[in-house]
C-alpha cells in the first residue's frame, strides 16, 4: 500500500477560502479500475437479463465502460432507464460492491479528507451517488445547488465534505462541474424543487453571486474536487461521445451530528423498525441514510468493516424515515431548467 500523501498546507487553505479544491494525484490510475470493472459487470448482468426477459436485442458487449451503456440508451431509453436505476438503487448509491468501499476507504483520499476536516475521526456517508452522465441527454445536467440544500437545515453551519471523483477525465465537453468560489461562508440560498430531472435549484437571483463567475472544474481522472457543503455547483451537458462517468462521497467529523452509531433493529416479520428508530436518526444531516466510522484513532474498533456497511445500508433501506430531501423548499421553480 502507497504511503497516504496529505495535501499540503497550501491547499487546505485554499479549499477553505475558496470552498473547493481540485487535487490531481489523489488516486493512481490503477485504483479506480476494479470500481470501473466492478461497474461494467454489473452493466453487463442487467442487460443480459433485459436480454433474457425478451426486452433488450443488442447487449453492445464489444464496447467499453465509457461506451456501453449510451449505446444500449441510444437502441432503447427504456433499457438504458432500467439498467441506471439498477446501478443507482433507490437513491443514487446503490452500487455498495467491495470495489466501491475500497474507493470510499481509499488512504489517500482518507488521508486528504482528514486534512481538510483537521480530525482522524471521520464519518463517511451513505449519501454517495453514482453519475452516469450520458452524452447528449438531460437527464445527468444538475441544476445550480448547494449540498446543504439536500441535507437538514440543521447541519447547515457544520462542514461536510463532497468528494466528486471523476471515472473519466472530467472536461468541459463532457460536462464537468461548474462551481462558485468564495461563497461558501453565508446562509444556504433559497432552494425550489421541480429543477431539471427532479433536482433542487437554486434560480440564478438567489444565488450568492453572479453565475458568470463560476469556476470550471476540469479534473483529470485519479483527481477529486472537494467542495464543502455550502459550495454552490451545477453541471453542464455532455456534448461528448462518451459517458461522463463519476462517484461523489461524503464525509464528515465524529463530532458533527450522524447516526453511525444506530441500528434499528429490525424484526423479522414484516421488517419493522424499532419502535422510536425514525425520531432517534432524525439527529443525522441526512437521516434516511446509513452514516458510517471510515477512520478513528481514538476508537479503532469502531471503523466498519464491509459486511457492516452493507447490513447498514440494507437496513436503512428498509427503514421508513420521516425526512424529506426536499421538505425544506416548497417553492417550485418558476422556470423549469
Ligand atoms: O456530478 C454532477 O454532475 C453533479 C455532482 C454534484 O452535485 C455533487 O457531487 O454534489
Ligand atoms: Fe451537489
Amino acid at each position: 500500500m502507497s504511503i497516504p500523501l496529505p495535501l499540503t498546507p497550501a491547499q487546505v487553505k485554499s479549499f477553505h477560502d475558496e470552498g473547493f479544491l481540485i487535487a490531481p494525484n489523489v488516486f493512481a490510475p490503477a485504483d479506480l479500475e476494479p470500481l470501473r470493472r466492478e461497474m461494467a459487470v454489473a452493466i453487463d448482468r442487467k442487460a443480459c437479463e433485459l436480454q433474457a426477459d425478451g426486452k433488450l436485442t443488442k447487449l453492445h458487449a464489444e464496447l467499453d465502460f465509457d461506451h456501453r451503456l449510451a449505446a444500449i440508451y441510444r437502441d432503447s431509453k427504456e433499457n438504458g432507464e432500467a439498467i441506471m436505476r439498477h446501478l443507482e438503487g433507490l437513491r443514487g448509491g446503490g452500487f455498495h460492491a467491495p470495489e466501491m468501499f475500497d474507493v470510499i476507504a481509499h488512504p489517500r483520499l482518507l488521508a486528504a479528507v482528514s486534512a481538510l476536516l483537521d480530525t482522524e475521526e471521520i464519518i463517511a456517508s451513505s449519501v454517495y451517488r453514482i453519475r452516469p452522465k450520458l452524452p447528449n441527454l438531460g437527464r445527468g445536467i444538475v441544476p445550480w445547488h448547494q449540498d446543504s440544500g439536500y441535507l437538514a437545515a440543521s447541519c447547515d453551519q457544520h462542514l461536510i465534505i463532497t468528494c466528486w471523483v471523476p471515472l473519466v477525465d472530467a472536461t468541459v465537453e463532457n460536462g464537468c462541474m461548474q462551481i462558485l468560489p468564495r461563497t461558501h461562508k453565508g446562509r444556504v440560498a433559497e432552494h425550489r424543487t421541480g429543477g431539471n430531472a427532479g433536482f433542487l435549484v437554486i434560480e440564478d437571483q438567489d444565488l450568492p453571486a453572479d453565475p458568470r463567475r463560476a469556476v470550471t472544474a476540469a479534473c483529470p481522472r485519479g483527481g477529486v474536487v472537494f467542495m464543502t457543503n455550502r459550495t454552490p455547483h451545477c453541471s453542464t451537458p455532455n456534448y461528448s461521445d462518451h459517458i461522463r462517468w463519476s462517484v461523489d462521497l461524503r464525509y464528515q467529523s465524529a463530532e458533527v451530528p450522524n447516526n453511525a452509531g444506530l441500528w434499528p433493529e429490525l424484526e423479522e416479520l414484516g421488517d419493522l423498525a424499532t419502535p422510536g428508530f425514525d425520531e432517534k436518526v432524525t439527529v443525522a444531516c441526512y437521516p434516511p441514510e446509513a452514516d458510517f466510522v471510515v477512520q478513528s484513532r481514538q476508537h479503532p474498533e469502531t471503523v466498519t468493516r464491509y459486511e457492516e456497511y452493507v447490513r447498514r445500508r440494507e437496513v436503512y433501506d428498509k427503514t421508513p424515515v420521516p425526512f424529506s430531501a426536499y421538505g425544506r423548499w416548497p417553492k417550485e421553480a418558476t422556470v423549469a431548467k
